[in-house]
């Protein structure tokens, strides 16, 4: 890694550790039994209606543009011509397909690397983090001021002083009653150390070397004793905990040089389009590809290490050669999950042999995104839409529960906040709306507010969001509460206040 790119990824990972309001918990779903569930309810869906977005009855946000449903890129030698599904297996309601995927990163044993603490940054302990020493490690002065023994006044020696960092002082090792020596703040306290004084409540009267104080003196006052936060072996923190820069901290105040990480997932980002442009201004039907840009810093605010994006184009061939090289961990792709002409994910999947393990999701924007695994001990596949806002939505819930799993910490658990807005819902697939988080002002509550701009092909919303509500199938009223999924950043700059909700 060039220096260049370890200051980026310090600098998304600190995003993401700013970021994570961490509500996790594990939550171990039977994947077998969540898959015989699905596959029932998904049956009845099938029969009682619509799984499209099209006739989504979504009362448009005033001042959205319209945003009519994308239909997949369509080129004069290749026409457009819908055809089926290459699996029938039926789409998983969004929070089992969460499951699946958290279970489906879980699979493996995890491996361990110890990593200078200049590199651990962002990573997960892989064991927990045990105290190597009593911290303090020597009863440690907190105050600039007089080491004294027993009842005052004190007498001391002038010019002797005991400093942060130095060595036993032969005068100083013990202090008999009546004596005071002047010390500073972190330094060692003198065996038989009663109280250390302020020097701004010691009296000194040089005159008859004597020191004297008007406060009473509190047995122990302003004195650390050894071992006060942790005793060597102590657990400071538990196997699963992301290193912060506070955990780095405490892991040096410890004793460590370097930690037991897991070591971060490798991601391969692969970009399929014919019609994308990866600089410029679009033209002649061609459009920039958001996803290239945004995906790399998004993995890796999610903890991952990321290679590429590579941009394939709409070609099979290349989409098979890619695959089948890459050493990586998790492959994603972005754009080929539907079943255009040039939608290639399916079947190159198929020919490969991999294993579908979700194929469709029952969540608005994103039900195309798909997850597999390519071989039984190889890479997993997070097929994410095309249109950006479902990629984003594929993203959350597939790539950061598969990505947590590896990692080894548990995937980021929805919570639930106020909603001020009613949230139109699908009638009955759920939504990913982005919102932003607001404090209550004159004594009402916290709340997040939707965001306009939040159609399948949109970004506008999503950029200034700091969260996704997931909405149940028929919507949510304004008022009630709402699940929501933190996007792993700082929340939205106080601009969007007024322009976007
Ligand atoms: N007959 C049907 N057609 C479509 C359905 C459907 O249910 N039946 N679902 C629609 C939905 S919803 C989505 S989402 C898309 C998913 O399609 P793909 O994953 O195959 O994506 P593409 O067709 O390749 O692209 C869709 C759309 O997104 C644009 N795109 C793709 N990649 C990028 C990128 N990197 N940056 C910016 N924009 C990108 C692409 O140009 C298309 O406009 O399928 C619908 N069709
Ligand atoms: O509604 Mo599609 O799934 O744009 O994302």
């Amino acid at each position: 890694m060039t220096g260049d790119n370890a200051e980026e990824l310090a600098v998304e990972q600190a995003l993401a550790l700013v970021g994570g309001r961490n509500h996790a918990r594990d939550r171990a779903d039977d994947h077998a039994r969540d898959r015989v569930d699905d596959q029932a309810r998904d049956r009845a869906d099938d029969r009682t209606g619509d799984q499209t977005g099209d006739q989504m009855p979504h009362k448009q946000n005033p001042g959205e543009p319209a945003d009519p449903h994308p239909t997949p890129y369509a080129t004069p030698s290749a026409p457009f011509a819908p055809s089926p599904p290459a699996s029938p297996a039926p789409a998983l309601p969004w929070d089992r397909a969460r499951a699946v995927a958290a279970r489906a990163g879980r699979g493996g044993p995890l491996a361990v690397v110890r990593l200078p603490l200049d590199r651990a940054l962002g990573h997960v302990l892989a064991e927990p983090l045990a105290a190597l020493t009593d911290l303090p490690s020597f009863d440690t002065s907190a105050m600039d001021g007089w080491a004294v023994a027993g009842p005052g006044p004190w007498t001391y020696e002038e010019g002797v002083s005991l400093l942060a960092g130095g060595g036993e002082s032969p005068t100083a090792a013990r202090l008999p009653d009546g004596t005071a020596v002047r010390i500073a703040t972190g330094a060692r306290t003198p065996a038989d150390t009663t109280a250390v004084i302020r020097s701004e409540h010691a009296h000194v009267d040089e005159a008859r070397g004597l020191l004297s104080t008007r406060r009473p003196v509190v047995t122990g006052q302003d004195i650390r004793p050894r071992g006060q936060e942790c005793r060597s072996g102590d657990q400071l923190m538990p196997a699963g905990t992301v290193v912060t820069p506070a955990v780095l901290g405490l892991a040096a105040a410890a004793g460590y040089d370097a930690l037991p990480a897991v070591p971060r997932p490798r991601v391969d980002v692969l970009v399929l389009g014919d019609e994308l442009l990866a600089a410029g201004l679009p033209h002649d039907g061609l459009i920039r590809d958001a996803l290239g840009p945004m995906l790399g810093p998004w993995l890796r605010a999610l903890g991952a290490e990321v290679s590429g994006p590579r941009r394939l184009g709409d070609d099979a061939d290349a989409l098979r050669e890619a695959l089948a090289s890459s050493d990586a961990d998790l492959i994603v792709t972005t754009g080929g999950t539907a079943s255009g002409p040039v939608d290639h994910v399916h079947p190159v999947l198929a020919a490969l042999g991999a294993e579908l393990l979700v194929d469709g999701v029952t969540v608005r924007p994103g039900h195309p995104m798909l997850l597999a695994r390519l071989t039984p001990d190889g890479p997993h596949l997070v097929g994410l839409p095309g249109n950006p806002l479902a990629a984003v939505s594929g993203l959350l819930t597939l790539a950061e529960p598969l990505l947590a799993g590896l990692a080894g910490r548990p995937a980021q658990d929805a919570y639930r906040a106020l909603v001020h807005a009613d949230v139109p819902g699908h009638p009955h697939d759920t939504r990913l709306v982005p919102v932003v988080h607001r404090a209550g002002r004159a004594g009402g509550r916290d709340h997040v507010a939707p965001l306009r701009y939040n159609g399948p092909a949109m970004l506008r919303g999503i950029a200034a969001a700091d969260g996704l509500a997931v909405v149940p199938a028929g919507g949510v009223r304004s008022g009630t509460e709402v699940e929501i999924l933190d996007l792993p950043w700082a929340p939205a700059t106080p601009w969007t206040e007024g322009c976007f909700t």
